[in-house]
């Protein structure tokens, strides 16, 4: 596995095929990544969880922050994994406490991701981690909230990206790294 290349470990075939394609979900012209498919293998599940950790165990990374929602699915089991704290990232009004926010738009809609202010400190080495780059607005989002309070972005971790959307470009020179590309 690497930021670009992704038949390089044969675990990375075998979640690829598990990933259901929707087109028109949520709205016409969109071929919606239904990573839910994969859930439902056990092993293809694991090989995802398995991969990232392998890459980021000796990374010394303090915090894993997971994107709402489904970056709460693949982001605790790697935090726990390589014994970093999970942050989540979530949607407007989640979150009790005192929250910083960063506005962004999707490839369907517009949004904001909020972060509890004292969950991340000046100085922890952050991964963030989602299912699916798209434009890249949602990362750059996350990478924004971490930045602002001193949190170095090691990298951005994903199962999916699409590369067409250029999302890549949106990460403010962070690398990232994903396992499956739809084209
Ligand atoms: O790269 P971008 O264009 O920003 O798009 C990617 C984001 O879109 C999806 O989430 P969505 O906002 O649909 O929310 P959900 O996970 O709550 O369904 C996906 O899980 C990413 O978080
Ligand atoms: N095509 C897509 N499939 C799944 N999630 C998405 N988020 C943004 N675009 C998406």
């Amino acid at each position: 596995m690497s930021g670009n290349k992704q038949d390089e470990d044969p675990r990375i075939n075998g979640i690829k095929t598990k990933i259901r394609v929707v087109p028109d979900f949520p709205k016409k012209g969109i071929m919606f990544q239904d990573i839910t498919t994969v859930l439902l293998d056990p092993k293809a599940f694991k090989d995802t969880i398995d991969l990232f950790v392998e890459r980021y165990r000796d990374k010394n990374i303090s915090v894993v922050a997971g994107i709402e929602a489904r970056g709460f699915i693949f982001g605790p089991p790697i935090a726990l994994a390589i014994g970093a704290k999970f942050v989540p990232l979530r949607k407007p009004k989640k979150l009790p406490g005192e929250t910083i926010f960063e506005e962004y738009e999707l490839e369907y809609g517009n949004d904001r991701l909020e972060m509890h202010v004292g969950a991340v400190e000046a100085g922890d080495r952050a991964l963030v981690v989602d299912d699916l780059i798209a434009t890249g607005g949602t990362l750059c989002a996350a990478i924004n909230l971490l930045e602002r309070v001193g949190a170095e972005v090691v990298e951005c971790a994903c199962v999916i990206e699409l590369p067409e959307l250029k999302g890549r470009q949106r990460l403010k020179g962070k690398p990232l790294c994903m396992l499956v590309e739809y084209r």
